[in-house]
Formats: C-alpha cells, structure tokens, sequence
C-alpha cells in the first residue's frame, strides 16, 4: 500500500502534463515503476485510502483467464468494467471487427488462450505454462503474453498488462508482470490485486509454494479530471493495515477455474478501509 502511495506522489510531484489522442485528456505522467508484492507472507495489496472493488479486479483476472471476449460475460461473472470500452467508444463501435452488443475483440486472454502461429493453428500459451509447471519445469519462457500487434485492430483497446512471466526457483513459483500503461487512480487499484492473485492462483494449481511478484509499470499516469480527488481528498488520508485474501483450497486445476469458481471462492479478511471516492473514467 505505501509504494502505491509512493507512486501516487511521485506523479503528482514530478509528472509531466502529455496530451492522450485516444482519450481526448491530459494526463500527468511519470515512466517507470516497479511495485513488489509479498504473497509468500499474504500481504494483500489492496487500496485502503479508498474502499476499493476487489471483487471487480479479481473478476477480471478470472475472465482473462478463461479467454473471454465479451462484456456480458465479465459481467456474469461479477464485474461491469469492460461495458464502457466494448460499447461507448466511437472509434470501436465503427470497426467493422466488432461483433455486436459487448464485444471486445481479440483483448487479453482472447489472444492468450489462443495465440496465432505464423504457421497456421493457434497456442493455449496459459495451458502449456499450467503443465509445464506443474510437472516441475520452468523452461525460462513461461510467458503469458496477451500483447499482439497484428490484432490491435481487432480488439477495442490494446491490452494494458500485456505479459505474465512465471519462474520456478526450488518450490517457489515467482512472477513478473508488465504493464505498459496505468491508469493509477483506477486501473491500478485492480491491477495489483490481479498480479497478486495470478500468482497465489497459478502456485495453488501448479502444486507450488508462492514467493513474490514483481509489478513492472512503463507509463504511469492520471488524467487532468482525476487529480484533485488523487491530490486533495485520497492522498490525505493515512493507510491502513494490509487484508488477508483466501483462497478456497478446492480449486486444484485450470479446469476448476475454467468451469465453477466463481467470486464466492474468494474471501478478504481484515479489510478496514477510508470511503469510497468515485474517480472520473477515460472511455
Ligand atoms: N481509462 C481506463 N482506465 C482503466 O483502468 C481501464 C480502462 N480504461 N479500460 C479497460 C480496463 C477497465 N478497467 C476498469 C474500468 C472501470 C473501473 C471502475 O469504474 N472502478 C470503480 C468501480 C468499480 C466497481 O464498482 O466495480 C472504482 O472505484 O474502482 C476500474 C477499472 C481497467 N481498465
Ligand atoms: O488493466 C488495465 C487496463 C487499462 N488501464 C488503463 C491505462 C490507460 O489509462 C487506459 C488504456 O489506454 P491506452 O490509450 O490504450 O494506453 O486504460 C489500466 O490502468 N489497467
């Protein structure tokens, strides 16, 4: 929690104003971060200087994982977040890819799950990594990578954290995750959650100890309608203590995750937090 608060002062005392195209907004910028999370000690890096939906994020992850290419199916299971980029941008909506109501295109697990080959066919790069480590083995390649330029016309956004690289050291499984661009105020409140959750998720199914993952962040910003919320209201207020996240122990398999879990497998204790602030959001 204090190296997001760290970040969050490091934007608003040295970041540099870049006008967005995509967006239309300014946003106050810094390059390059790196967050480290302890999930070998279960320190849960959840936002406290806000009430913050961890449910959404952990959502997220879980649809990642399965590949999904539709809003409709986030919002099944639990989160509305990918409504705005599937229906409300203009650019998008007038791409003659997109398939309809909530689609999303080829976005994160969409790629992942079913990676083009040069060649002809497709790569589950996620379930060669599953099997590879659970078997033992950490060929130093155990990249889940989301990040294909050849499909950026096809989706509705490029993927922000593109590339999940998991090692094996003994019988503690490590992560390290890329993020090109971070909406600090909203995107990144989920993506901590999501890394931490990769990783604990991953070491259960794979039979591993977890140990640390590391957060690599290239272009952290927040956008000009954010930053008095960030500046005068979130960063006054003193942190709290760090949540506990369990997991339900019966999710064994990428199958489990496939098929029945659902939010309710996921429980947060000790989570004392300040109220919520509702950040603007750049479609
Ligand atoms: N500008 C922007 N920022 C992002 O963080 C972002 C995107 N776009 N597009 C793709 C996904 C969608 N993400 C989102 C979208 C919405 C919220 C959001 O509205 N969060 C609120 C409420 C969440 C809830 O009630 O579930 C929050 O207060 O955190 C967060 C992340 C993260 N990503
Ligand atoms: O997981 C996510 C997904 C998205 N974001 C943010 C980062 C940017 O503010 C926008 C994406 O805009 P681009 O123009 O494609 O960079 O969404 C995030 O922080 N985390």
């Amino acid at each position: 929690m204090q190296q997001y608060l760290d970040l969050c002062h490091r934007i608003v005392d040295e970041g540099v104003w870049v006008e967005n195209e995509r967006t239309g907004k300014r946003c106050l910028t810094v390059i390059n971060a790196d967050l480290t999370y302890d999930v070998a000690a279960n320190e849960f890096p959840l936002v406290t200087t806000r009430k913050s939906f961890w449910k959404s994020a952990i959502a997220e992850i879980i649809g990642y994982l399965r590949g999904y290419d539709n809003a409709e199916d986030f919002r099944k299971l639990g989160t509305k977040t990918w409504d705005a980029n599937a229906n409300q941008n203009q650019v998008w909506l007038n791409n003659p890819y997109r398939k309809g109501e909530d689609d999303m295109g080829l976005v994160y697990g969409a790629i992942g799950r079913n990676f083009p080959k040069p060649d002809g066919g497709q790569i589950d790069l996620l379930r060669k990594i599953i099997d590879d480590l659970k078997a033992g083995k950490d060929d130093r390649g155990e990249i889940l990578t989301f990040y294909h330029p050849g499909a950026f016309h096809m989706g509705c956004l490029r993927p922000c954290m593109y590339s999940h690289h998991f090692s094996l050291l003994g019988d503690t499984l490590y992560l390290n995750s890329t993020q090109r661009s971070c909406d600090v105020p909203l995107g990144l409140n989920f993506n901590m959650v999501q890394v931490y959750v990769l990783l604990a998720l991953v070491a259960q199914i794979t039979g591993h100890q977890p140990g640390q993952a590391y957060h690599k962040i290239v272009n952290a910003h927040i956008y000009e309608d954010q930053l008095a919320l960030m500046r005068d209201v979130q960063l006054k207020r003193k942190p709290f203590a760090s949540p506990q996240l369990k997991i339900n122990p019966d999710i064994k398999t990428l199958e489990d995750i496939e098929t029945w879990v659902t939010l309710d497998d996921f429980e947060v204790t000790g989570y004392e937090c300040h109220e919520a602030i509702q950040y603007p959001f750049s479609v």
